[in-house]
């Protein structure tokens, strides 16, 4: 059987590091602030803007969520955007997936600052994440939270072959430029791939974010291979399930992160990590 990669042990370890940064950050005077907004009432979306308040209050960390009607046209958020922008009190900014049809994702990554991009969506961040630039510079937390991860469980990333099913720009693009700037062998899979799992037998690391359930089994793991599960399903019953068949996964793989109480938690703490990490950069 597997060893599991604790995602929820792990993330208590990194909010607790997070926690430690902000008494610090307060002794010089600096109180790290996030503002969450989101656009209408998506039910999911109002559910982890809690969690991630809640988390934020627990650590320290100033959160202001801030709710827009589901009308709110493209020129007005990026008015309040830019109004968070000039603030100085205010570090980290998101803007809380999924949007309602007349809002531009891309405008919106766009017209959050880099400096204050909670995120990491911005395309001036992404294109330093592309470059490996050794700046500090914010990332995408899911797979930030991956790589903290893979690192506490002692996953040799250097010469593996990392293999990522799905290539979307919140986790499959920038985990691919992660690995890759970690010297992994990197090959992403998707949609239009021919013979997928001819890819994925390969793979040391596999990491598997698609949005759809159970989507890997047994059958498609090399035998003690690191298995990292991004999906977030939930089946008829409400339950949340993972891309990847638990139950026969589990047999094969070396390491292996469960749903729930893997790679979720892990976000919502880097989330923390890295506004706090702006705030320090602000300095
Ligand atoms: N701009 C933006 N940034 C995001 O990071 C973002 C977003 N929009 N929109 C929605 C998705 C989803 N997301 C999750 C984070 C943590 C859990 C999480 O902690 N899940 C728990 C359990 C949750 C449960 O049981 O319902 C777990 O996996 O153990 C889930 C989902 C961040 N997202």
């Amino acid at each position: 059987m597997a060893e599991l990669i604790d995602g929820k042990q792990l993330a208590k370890k990194v909010n607790a590091q997070t926690e430690q940064a902000v008494t610090e950050l307060k002794t010089q005077g600096i109180e790290p602030k996030l503002v969450v907004i989101i656009v209408g009432d998506d039910e999911a979306s109002r559910i982890y803007v809690r969690n991630k308040n809640r988390k934020a209050q627990q650590l320290g960390i100033n959160s202001e969520t801030k709710q827009l009607p589901k009308d709110t046209s493209q020129t007005e958020l990026l008015k309040l955007i830019d109004q968070y922008n000039q603030d100085e009190t205010v570090h980290g900014i998101m803007v809380q997936s999924p949007l309602p049809s007349q809002i531009d994702e891309a405008a919106v990554t766009r017209a959050i600052s880099p400096a204050k991009d909670a995120d990491g969506f911005n395309p001036e961040n992404v294109g330093k994440l592309y470059a490996n630039s050794d700046l500090n510079f914010p990332v995408s937390c899911t797979p930030k939270g991956i790589m903290t991860m893979l690192a506490a469980y002692d996953v040799q990333i250097a010469g593996a072959n990392a293999v990522i099913v799905g290539r979307s720009n919140i986790v499959g693009r920038p985990m691919a430029a992660l690995l890759l700037n970690a010297s992994a062998t990197v090959t992403v899979v998707h949609s239009h791939t021919q013979n997928m799992q001819a890819y994925t037998r390969e793979a040391d690391i596999l990491i598997v974010a698609t949005g759809i359930a159970h989507l890997i089994k047994g059958e498609d793991i090399k035998p003690g291979a690191t298995v990292i599960d991004v999906g977030m399903n939930r089946d008829e019953n409400g339950k949340l399930t993972g891309d990847v068949d638990f139950e026969s996964a589990s047999k094969v793989a070396g390491k292996i992160t469960p749903v729930p109480g893997g790679v979720g938690p892990m976000t919502i703490a880097t989330l923390m990590q890295q506004t706090v990490e702006l705030a320090k950069w602000s300095e």
